[in-house]
């Protein structure tokens, strides 16, 4: 391999580590960082400006989707590795990592598949990229990055913040001070009024990183050349301007092979009576050895940050490993499997607990059955109720005037009082749903034959267990009390109804007229005894309410939740890991063959 080769072979690989851990500039660890220092080739142009003319050109492939409207919707980044004369060509996307494609009708249906996988088939567009690498004789070590075309009018069915949204996107690539800018534009278009040309005079003022090439030469109008352009008077840059001709439409309809089109481009430049002296320095082949080069000796300036950014992710990502704890197992990818199936047959005796077939699930009911109302019927009302204590709560929440008909404060307060009594035995039947789930949790660790051989899984799927079991028991809890709370945040309004009137004849024994016995029995034992009775059968009516809904919450927070997702943070967990650990090799297997090459 030629150091050209592995240099920017070596960006690639960084470039993916970056993308397989979710990163493509966005946040702000050292992996974005680390992405936005790896110079890249951005394509920038209108749409309709041959964009993907010329990347399939470059490439010498057709694989772009192709069709009317806005086509490219995410970033594809194309990573273009040269391979030995007569080796056989294939694709990859990274999403795909084990597919190879050698059908390219295939990657331009997958690219398509995968655009509408994100975007959905609305006409929206994502800054998530496609990484697309291709290997093949016929290309040079480059990396590209095509996006969506930069176009002045929405149409039917995008929203109208399109095209901001694009010009952002682009705008947010090419605006790097590491991103080399490709500026596609017509030749058969004024180039003042280039979408490209603007877009990079704004992010790249001196043109030290743009290179500007012009398309359909082929389509000028007679008597008209763009000698102008192509030799610097009309836009000056610090590159020379490269010119281009694509297959027309027409050659396209009649499938003129990519290989026969770059033929004609060559031969097209050779006998050009406008061009011929620049001949050696047109056409698309020209170009990506031009970008290939330039990019060469971009990264090479670069490599020493691009190191220390290297150490600063593996410290960060070793950091994070070290809190989530190292991967049970070396290869990770193949033990991964292993693992979940190891997992998957423990949940599957843990459920068989709950739901029958083994021992232990019952007891969840023993708590419903016999520990709740057991508990419900335990609790001191007799004591909150007893006529001293009525009189105390019933005369102070009178205050200074003694009530005249119903004490309603007085109720309030004593209902209030022995509802919050319901507390204990909601929270108790939670907690103790929850240590039967997690004596079920031993058990089936204990029963599982898989997990025999592997101790230190056994004491991470406990770990994970237990903790989701903690949580849901949170949430149980919760949950009870809040039933509680409701229950006594609004009382049941007819059982106030009734109340006047039982006060009224049991006050006025078929005398309504004498206002003085009905005051004294008001103040009387017995009116207080009364008012205790009242609140006892409130009580009672909300105890038989509570002894049947929580259950319901406590099932529904909890033994359901186990049910269903008992492993999940575990499984995220576990895959995160995975992907950590594999990008850190990936990182240190960098790192070093920069050190052992002579950058
Ligand atoms: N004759 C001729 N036609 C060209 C040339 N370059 C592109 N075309 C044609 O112009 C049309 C648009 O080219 P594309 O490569 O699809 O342009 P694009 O910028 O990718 O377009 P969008 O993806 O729609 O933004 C196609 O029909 C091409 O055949 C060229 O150099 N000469």
């Amino acid at each position: 391999m030629t150091t050209m080769e592995s240099l920017i072979g070596l960006v690639n690989r960084i470039q993916r580590a970056c993308t397989m851990l979710g990163d493509y500039g966005g946040g702000d660890n050292a992996f974005s960082s680390l992405w936005e220092a790896l110079p890249s080739v951005a394509v920038v142009g209108g749409q309709s400006s041959g964009k993907s003319s010329v990347l399939e050109s470059v490439v010498g492939r057709d694989f772009l989707p192709r069709g009317s409207g806005i086509v490219t919707r995410r970033p594809l980044v194309l990573q273009l590795h040269k391979t030995e004369d007569g080796s056989q060509e294939y694709a990859e996307f990274l999403h795909l990592p084990k597919r190879r494609f050698t059908d390219f009708s295939m990657v331009r249906k997958e690219i398509q598949d995968e655009t509408d996988r994100v975007t959905g088939k609305t006409k929206q567009i994502s800054p998530i990229p496609i990484h697309l690498s291709i290997y093949s004789p016929n290309v040079v070590n480059l990396t590209l990055i095509d996006l969506p075309g930069l176009t002045k009018v929405a149409v039917e069915g995008q929203p109208d913040t399109i095209v901001e949204d694009i010009e952002s996107m682009v705008r947010s690539y090419v605006e790097k001070p590491n991103s080399v800018i490709l500026a596609i534009s017509p030749a058969n278009q004024d180039i003042a009024t280039s979408d490209a040309m603007k877009l990079a005079r704004e992010v790249d003022p001196t043109g030290e990183r743009t290179f500007g090439v012009l398309t359909k030469l082929d389509l000028m109008d007679k008597g008209t050349n763009a000698l102008d352009v192509l030799e610097g008077r009309s836009y000056r840059l610090q590159h020379p301007w490269v010119g281009i001709v694509n297959r027309s439409q027409a050659d396209i309809n009649r499938n003129i092979d990519m290989i026969v089109a770059r033929r004609k481009e060559r031969e097209y430049f050779a006998t050009s009576p406008d061009y011929g002296h620049l001949a050696g320095k047109m056409g698309s082949e020209y170009l990506a050895k031009l970008l290939s080069k330039h990019l060469e000796s971009v990264i090479r300036s670069r490599i020493p940050s691009i190191t220390s950014l290297i150490n600063k992710s593996i410290e960060e990502l070793e950091s994070e490993m070290d809190h989530l704890g190292r991967p049970i197992a070396v290869d990770a990818g193949a033990q991964l499997y292993t693992i979940l199936e190891l997992c998957r047959a423990f949940d599957r005796i843990f459920k068989e607990h709950l739901d029958g077939g083994r021992p232990g699930g019952d007891r969840i009911y023993g708590v419903f059955d016999n520990q709740l109302p057991a508990a419900l019927r335990k609790l001191p009302f007799d004591r909150h109720l007893s006529l001293q204590n009525v009189k105390k709560v019933v005369s102070e929440a009178d205050g200074y005037q003694p009530h005249l008909i119903a004490p309603e404060q007085g109720y309030r307060r004593l209902i209030e009082g022995s509802l919050s009594y319901f507390r204990g035995p909601a929270e108790a039947s939670a907690d103790a749903v929850h240590f039967v789930l997690k004596e079920l949790v031993r058990k089936s660790i204990g029963e599982t034959q898989e997990l025999k051989r592997f101790p230190t899984l056994q004491a991470e799927i406990a770990a994970a267990a237990n903790e989701a079991l903690e949580r849901f028991r949170d949430e149980g809890r919760k949950t009870v009390i809040r039933l509680v709370d409701m229950e006594a945040s609004y009382l049941t309004v007819e059982f106030f109804r009734k109340l006047p009137q039982e006060v009224e004849k049991a006050g006025n024994p078929g005398n309504s007229g004498n206002t003085a016995s009905q005051a004294v029995d008001r103040y009387s034992d017995g009116h207080f005894r009364r008012i205790g009775s009242n609140v006892s059968s409130y009580v009672g009516m909300v105890s038989e309410t509570l002894r049947t809904t929580i259950p319901k919450a406590i099932v529904y927070c909890q033994v359901r939740e186990a049910k269903l997702s008992l492993l999940n943070h575990f499984y995220t967990q576990i895959g995160r890991k995975e992907v950590l650990s594999r990008s850190l090799s990936y990182l240190y297997a960098i790192g070093m063959s920069i050190r052992l090459s002579s950058y």
